[in-house]
């Protein structure tokens, strides 16, 4: 198969699809893998590295899509790559349908074959390619927040662990999956009083027995959220809905409940956010302000530390990347139950139930295109 790894362009996103050991597990196969040029930079990978593993480097970001039958990316593509995307082209990424109507219509619209990294699925409904970026992007989310939560980046001035004979600052996490566990351990870490929210009490009872003394858990519902707001400094919005768009679950009124200078990180906000005043922003201009609150919701956190996470996503797409090369995405789907719900949008037709749901759109049931 012929594979294409374009350069992305999102706003300071530095990760890439491939790495040029990846690149040359492919080729090894039999496969030729394009490279646009540079792309690997922002994660230390030269062009020459590529080289030598066997890959050709491309000029351009249209000769890479041109030129490729499977385009390997890290983020959804952005309104500049819609024109560049070739009928049955196979786009293995990304996407976040359901937080982005013109997206899933430029998709429909050029007949490609979506296949999104993060509803790839297994049997115990874990998502294998979602969870390292949910590792770095958890993690990342108390760094961030303890950094906002300092006066002179308008938050209000607390300092998460607190000292000797000083409270440390309550962290109220909403969702207890991959995210929301990296940023209790990290918040409990620095020695701040952490809470998780769920609505799993299996998952909750798994979190009490893991986590230090530091950590509680507590019943997600309007009436628990309202009165742990109040008193909350950091506010991690983790939640997921598989594929679907996140539900709200700090509206607009509650921020009056907060107290000046509450940091608010909407993790989520790659699937729509949990909270309901998170708008996407990008590393250049993280934040913004409402009612004294301050909201941190840049939707390709890991992209800013790429040394880490395109080691980490490689890792974990690089063996599905492989299937697909080798057997072509239906040969694959059909051998492997893991990459039929990653099948979102195929022909112009939507084949993922909640994205369909969230625009209300037509849908057609993936079987369709598995089915021999
Ligand atoms: N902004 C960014 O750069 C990144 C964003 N993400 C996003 O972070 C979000 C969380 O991802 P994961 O932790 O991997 O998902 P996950 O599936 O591991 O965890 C989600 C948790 O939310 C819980 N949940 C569902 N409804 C809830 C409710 N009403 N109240 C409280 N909890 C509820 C579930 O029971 C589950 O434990 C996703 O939207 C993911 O795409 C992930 C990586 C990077
Ligand atoms: C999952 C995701 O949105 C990211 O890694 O950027
Ligand atoms: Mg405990």
């Amino acid at each position: 198969m012929i594979i294409g790894v374009p350069k992305e362009i999102k706003n300071n996103e530095n990760r890439v699809a491939l790495t040029p050991a990846g690149a040359k597990e492919l080729v090894k196969r039999g496969h030729s893998v394009y490279v646009q040029h540079t792309a690997g930079e922002g994660s230390g990978f030269s062009d020459e590295a590529y080289e030598n593993a066997g890959a050709q480097i491309l000029p351009t970001i249209e000769a890479t899509y041109e030129i490729a039958e499977m385009i390997m990316k890290v983020k959804e593509p952005i309104e500049p790559e819609y024109k560049l995307i070739k009928e049955g082209q196979l786009l293995f990424t990304y996407f976040h349908f359901a937080s982005y109507e013109p997206l899933t219509k430029a998709m429909v619209e050029s007949k490609s074959v979506c296949l999104a990294y993060e509803t790839v699925e297994k049997a115990d409904r874990s998502l294998p390619l979602l969870v390292p970026m949910s590792e770095v992007a958890g993690r990342m989310s108390v760094q961030k927040g303890a950094n906002y939560l300092e006066k002179p980046l308008k938050g209000r001035g607390i300092l998460l662990g607190g000292v000797p004979g000083v409270l440390p600052a309550k962290v109220l996490i909403l969702g207890g999956g991959i995210v929301g566990t990296q940023a209790a351990w990290m918040a409990a870490g620095l020695g701040a009083d952490v809470i998780i929210m769920d609505v799993s009490l299996q998952r909750m009872r798994y979190l009490d027995d893991v986590m230090p003394a530091n950590v509680n858990t507590m019943m997600s519902n309007e009436y628990n959220i309202r009165e742990m707001i109040k008193s909350a400094d950091l506010i991690i919005g983790a939640v997921l809905i598989p594929g679907a768009k996140a539900p709200h679950l700090i509206t607009r009124d509650m921020l009056k409940e907060m107290k000046p200078g509450t940091v608010l990180v909407d993790v989520a906000v790659d699937q729509g956010g949990c909270i309901e005043t998170c708008k996407p922003t990008t590393h250049e201009n993280p934040t913004f302000i409402i009612d004294d609150v301050v909201h941190y919701c840049v939707a390709n956190m890991p992209g800013a530390v790429p040394y880490t996470s395109t080691l980490a996503l490689t890792n974990a797409t690089l063996p599905y990347a492989i299937q697909l090369a080798d057997k072509g995405w239906k040969k694959a789907a059909q051998e492997n139950p893991e990459l039929v719900p990653g099948l979102n949008v195929i022909n112009g037709e939507i084949v993922y139930k909640a994205v369909a749901e969230a625009f209300d759109l037509s849908y057609v049931p993936v079987e369709k295109y598995i089915a021999d």
